[in-house]
Formats: structure tokens, C-alpha cells, sequence
């Protein structure tokens, strides 16, 4: 079932067009991967689906994006309750200089969760669920920023569950990490679409040939081809999709 559904979706940076007329579904309990060269728009539409970009002077979007078959671009529309329900997860980890308990605990939090053993009860359910706290449990209080870089994006995939988010968007999330930590995180991913639906910027075509069910090839700020994961990598349809997967350009 659809989880997000775009319609004729075109964004511009001032006067600059970075995507064009944009259609995809994104369907519930999929792991939907991105793939294209530096500078297609990736990440700009990725931001675009939990409204990151609102944040950029100058951009403006024209079309429909849907969560649930409500417009998210609508006036009356909460922008907070939508990035509770769609989380996001960074390139490099971005954990907040304080303890990892801390971490955890501050979305909930800013949501007004007090109650000491109804956070504790979440730090452990959102630590378990990033397949971190076997790792992390005994040093709870420890700095977040004193772990390794592979730790600190499972941290930061904790954070984004604690607020119980529908979507989880991820923003290359093993470009800064060693293989072994990438492994972890891939199989981690997989672990997480029973519960959410995700959608991963990758530049690693491996990866997304690997994790992904469905993906999307983008070129100059447009989809060229979006399907199966598995045909767009064996049976692409489009000639440039062919020579980006078979490694002829990008
Ligand atoms: N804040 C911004 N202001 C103006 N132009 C921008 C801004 N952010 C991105 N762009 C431009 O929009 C285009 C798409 O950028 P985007 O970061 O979405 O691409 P990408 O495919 O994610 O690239 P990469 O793989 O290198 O991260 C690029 O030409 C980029 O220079």
C-alpha cells in the first residue's frame, strides 16, 4: 500500500529547477533506495518529503506530496507532527553532545514525556530497535560523541525511533562508515521494515541492490526509471539507467 504518493512535483532553488516532474509511490514496509550521480536532487527530494527544505531560503515547490493521502504541503498542515512521523537520519552521525541516554530521551521529551521509567522504557526499546544496546547498555551515560562513528549512526537511528516515527528517511547513512559498521546498519535496515517505511539516498549501488525492494534512478533532477528493485538492476528499461548501474558513468 502506498505510504507516500507524489504528483507532478517540481522544485526549484530560486531560479534553478533541481527536480522535474517527479511521480512515484512509496509504498508501506518497503525500503525505497535513491540512486543517481552527485547533484541529481536526491537528497533535495528526499528533504522535500518531510519538508527539511522549508528550512532553505528560496526554494519553492509546485505539486503533491502525500503521507496517508493527506497533503503535506498544506497550509493547515503540522509541520512538527509530520517530522515526528517521517525521521530522518544523516551522511555523517550527528549525535547531540550529551549522554547517550540523553540523546534518546530528547525527542521524547520535547514531546512532553517526564515519567523516568516511560523514558528509561523508551531509551531501551529504541537502543534494542537500532540493534545498539547490547553495546551501549552498561554506559548509558557515557558522552555520545565518545563512541565510534558506526555507534553514534545507530545512536542516531535510535533518536529517530524513540518519537515512534511511520518513515524513516536516510540520507546516505553509511557513506562515513567503515564496512563492518555498514554491514551492521544494512542488516539493521532490513530488521526495521517490518515496522517502518524507509527511504535511503545511497551512492553505493551495491547497497541498494542489496537492501532496497524498489528503487529510483534520478539524472539532472529527474526520475528516469523507478520500479523493482531487482529489474532495474538486471532488466533496466531506459538506456541511461543501464550504463549508470553497469558502472559506465556517475
Ligand atoms: N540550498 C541549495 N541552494 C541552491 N541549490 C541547491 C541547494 N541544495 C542543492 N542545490 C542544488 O540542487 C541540485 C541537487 O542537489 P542534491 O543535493 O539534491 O543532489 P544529490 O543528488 O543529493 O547530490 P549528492 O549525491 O552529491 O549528495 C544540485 O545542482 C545542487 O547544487
Amino acid at each position: 500500500m502506498s505510504k507516500i504518493t507524489v504528483n507532478n512535483m517540481n522544485l526549484w532553488y530560486t531560479d534553478f529547477q533541481a527536480l522535474k516532474n517527479i511521480n512515484m509511490e512509496i509504498n508501506e514496509h518497503e525500503i525505497t533506495a535513491f540512486i543517481g550521480p552527485s547533484g541529481c536532487g536526491k537528497s533535495t527530494f528526499l528533504k522535500s518529503l518531510n519538508r527539511m527544505n522549508d528550512l532553505v531560503a528560496g526554494c519553492r515547490i509546485e505539486g503533491d506530496i502525500r503521507l496517508d493521502q493527506e497533503d503535506i504541503y498544506a497550509s493547515d498542515y503540522d509541520v512538527n507532527m509530520l517530522r515526528k512521523r517521517v525521521g530522518m537520519v544523516f551522511q555523517h552521525p550527528n549525535p547531540f553532545p550529551m549522554s547517550i541516554y540523553d540523546n534518546i530521551a530528547y525527542g521524547p521529551r520535547t514531546h512532553g514525556i517526564k515519567d523516568k521509567k516511560t523514558l528509561d522504557e523508551i531509551v531501551e526499546r529504541s537502543l534494542k530497535g537500532a540493534a545498539i544496546w547490547e553495546e551501549v547498555k552498561d554506559d548509558l551515560s557515557k558522552n555520545a560523541l565518545r563512541i565510534s562513528g558506526g555507534q553514534q549512526q545507530r545512536i542516531c537511528i535510535a533518536r529517530a525511533l524513540a518519537v515512534e516515527p511511520e518513515v524513516l528517511l536516510m540520507d546516505e547513512p553509511t557513506s562515513a562508515l567503515d564496512p563492518i559498521s555498514t554491514a551492521k546498519i544494512e542488516d539493521l535496515v532490513q530488521d526495521l521494515k517490518d515496522r517502518y517505511t524507509i527511504v535511503m539516498v545511497t551512492h553505493n549501488m551495491q547497497q541498494a541492490a542489496r537492501v532496497s525492494d524498489k528503487t529510483a534512478f534520478f539524472l539532472t533532477g529527474e526520475t528516469i526509471e523507478f520500479g523493482e528493485t531487482t529489474q532495474i538492476f538486471s532488466n533496466p528499461a531506459d538506456k541511461r539507467t543501464e550504463d549508470y548501474v553497469s558502472g559506465r558513468f556517475g
